[in-house]
């Protein structure tokens, strides 16, 4: 029989007011993003999902699994721990959580820089990930943004941590924050939920621009220098002072 007092006892975060005021932040936030996967034409259905790590807190917010996106809401979001368990008597906790909550949970788990997690099944990525090939660094826009190719991570069924390891396995230590997953799709990652997602577009858009490049024609190398040197004024000098990924 549970004492009265440990029924109404919240876990720890959820009695400071940061932290619960995080969370509602991130809620509003992850909503509103899965939106923009459906603006940029990145998923059909709800072949995609987006998540987002709660600042202060071993906490991410991510969707539930296959509820439209135009049912989503900031109290529809689901509350996970870092194991991927959803927080009992939160919002939304009485849905399921997305197919893809434990890779999202593992890369927070093993990435503490990332704040963002994004899937979707966008068309030319996913092409590149059915044949298992890197998308080479052969526009600027790519170096600017992944500071060279996007890679390809193993062959993993969802329903454990082998989706998550194989991001963690390929994106630690790499520029990119876009990894294909073969066979599967892109996974991407960023400093936060918005970053992420920007991150899934650009890749989707650097996955349709070289697949009709090479249609064309050979496709021309930048040099690596070049690359390099692209990647530091994109990351360092574009934009504002005060983006979040400076
Ligand atoms: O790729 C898959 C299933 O294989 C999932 O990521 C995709 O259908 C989205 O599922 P959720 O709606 O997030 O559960």
């Amino acid at each position: 029989m549970t004492s009265p007092a440990a029924a109404t006892t919240p876990p720890p975060h959820l009695s400071d007011p940061d932290i619960l005021s995080a969370i509602e932040t991130v809620r509003a936030d992850v909503a509103r993003l899965h939106g923009e996967l459906v603006r940029y034409g990145l998923v059909v259905w709800t072949g995609g999902n987006v998540s987002g790590r709660v600042p202060g807190a071993d906490l991410f917010v991510i969707k539930p699994s296959g509820v439209s996106y135009d049912d989503l809401t900031p109290e529809s979001m689901i509350l996970c721990d870092l194991d991927g368990s959803v927080l009992p008597g939160t919002p939304g906790s009485e849905r399921t959580p997305s197919s893809d909550t434990a890779a999202h949970a593992y890369v927070y788990r093993n990435m503490p820089d990332v704040g963002g997690v994004v899937h979707t099944h966008s068309t030319y990525a996913v092409a590149w990930a059915a044949r298992g090939e890197e998308i080479p660094c052969v526009i600027t826009g790519m170096a600017d943004e992944f500071g060279g190719p996007i890679p390809i991570g193993p062959f993993a069924i969802i329903g454990d941590d082998s989706i998550g390891r194989g991001i963690v396995e390929t994106l630690s230590g790499h520029r990119s924050r876009a990894v294909l997953m073969q066979n599967h799709g892109p996974f991407t990652i960023g400093v936060d939920a918005a970053d992420a997602v920007k991150a899934a577009v650009m890749c989707e858009d650097a996955a349709r621009t070289v697949h009709i490049a090479r249609e064309a024609g050979p496709l021309i190398p930048i040099p690596q220098d070049r690359v390099d040197a692209l990647f530091s004024r994109y990351q360092n000098v574009y934009g504002q002072a005060s983006d979040e990924r400076r």
